[in-house]
């Protein structure tokens, strides 16, 4: 058995010191209780770009994604350690107000999570919570805007006031990521946003985010090596707590450096 805590992280390039950096991590541990979940996590994570997390179920995949909009705060016992730098500024900073950070990194869950609400109020929720919009035009816009950059505009456009648990499993995801993005996110964070999905409606998401890519820093976590060698620019293997390797996906996937890496993505455990 590998001793995963006491390993150094293989960098590829420009995964550490690279360019055109969005999210910046050094040493980020996170303990619930007596237990530490991750051990000392550094890497950089580019601006519009699709960032894959993948490994073994409980490696801390989860765990490393909510340190990024803070929502870690919400688990008694959670306690976060290390730097966390978005634009340069420092999200576990007192001043920091979480409820302005978790819009600007906007989360997408596993299973899509619309309000109770209508399909335009799903959208317009943030918008008017922040004071984004001026009036009503000015919000109708946003909700058009947002549900076009999600690639549902066409199919909701005639039913904006229906209830948005209405939608189909896809819809709603899609509805989810218009949500997010109509307050203008930095970073848009994924947790296994297919795994409730049928492939068609997958497929929709794959191409959502290759898309939103253009505009956006994305981080996703996922289960398939599939999905992130389709989707994601770079891959980072974690495994039992530590960052073992990151780079390019395409040399993760075709030139891992670390015999874990390799196991994993050969199917050999996880
Ligand atoms: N709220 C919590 N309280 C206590 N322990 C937790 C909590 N959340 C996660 N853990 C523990 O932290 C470790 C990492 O869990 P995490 O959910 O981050 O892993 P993961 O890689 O996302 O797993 P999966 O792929 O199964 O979702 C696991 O041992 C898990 O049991």
């Amino acid at each position: 058995m590998h001793d995963a805590q006491t390993q150094p992280t293989v960098y590829h390039k420009n995964s550490l010191g690279g360019s055109d950096i969005k999210v910046e991590v050094r040493d980020v541990s996170v303990s619930y209780g007596e237990k530490q979940a991750l051990f000392n996590v550094s890497l950089d994570i580019p601006d519009k770009s699709v960032t894959a997390f993948i490994g073994p179920s409980g490696c801390g995949k989860s765990t490393f994604l909510r340190c990024m909009n803070r929502m870690n705060d919400t688990i008694d016992g959670a306690r976060v350690s290390g730097s966390l730098k978005i634009d340069g500024a420092e999200v576990n900073d007192r001043a920091v107000d979480p409820v302005v950070l978790r819009a600007s990194v906007g989360m997408v869950f596993q299973k899509p999570n619309p309000f109770p609400k209508s399909i335009y109020d799903n959208v317009a929720y943030g918008p008017r919570i922040h004071g984004l919009a001026s009036g009503r035009d000015e919000l109708d816009a946003i909700v058009e805007q947002s549900l076009r950059k999600a690639g549902l505009w066409a199919e909701v456009s005639d039913r904006l006031q229906d209830p948005g648990t209405g939608l189909s499993g896809g819809q709603q995801q899609r509805l989810v990521i218009a949500r997010a993005i109509a307050v203008n996110p930095e970073v848009i964070l994924m947790d296994e946003p297919c795994s409730a999905l049928d492939p068609i409606a997958t497929a929709k998401i794959e191409d959502l985010i290759d898309e939103l890519r253009e505009n956006y820093c994305i981080i996703i976590v996922t289960h398939s090596m599939q999905q992130a060698a389709r989707v994601s620019q770079m891959t980072a293997f974690f495994h039992m707590g530590s960052l073992i390797e990151v780079g390019p996906t395409e040399e993760i996937f075709t030139n891992p450096l670390e015999s874990r890496t390799q196991d994993y993505i050969t199917g050999r455990f996880g």
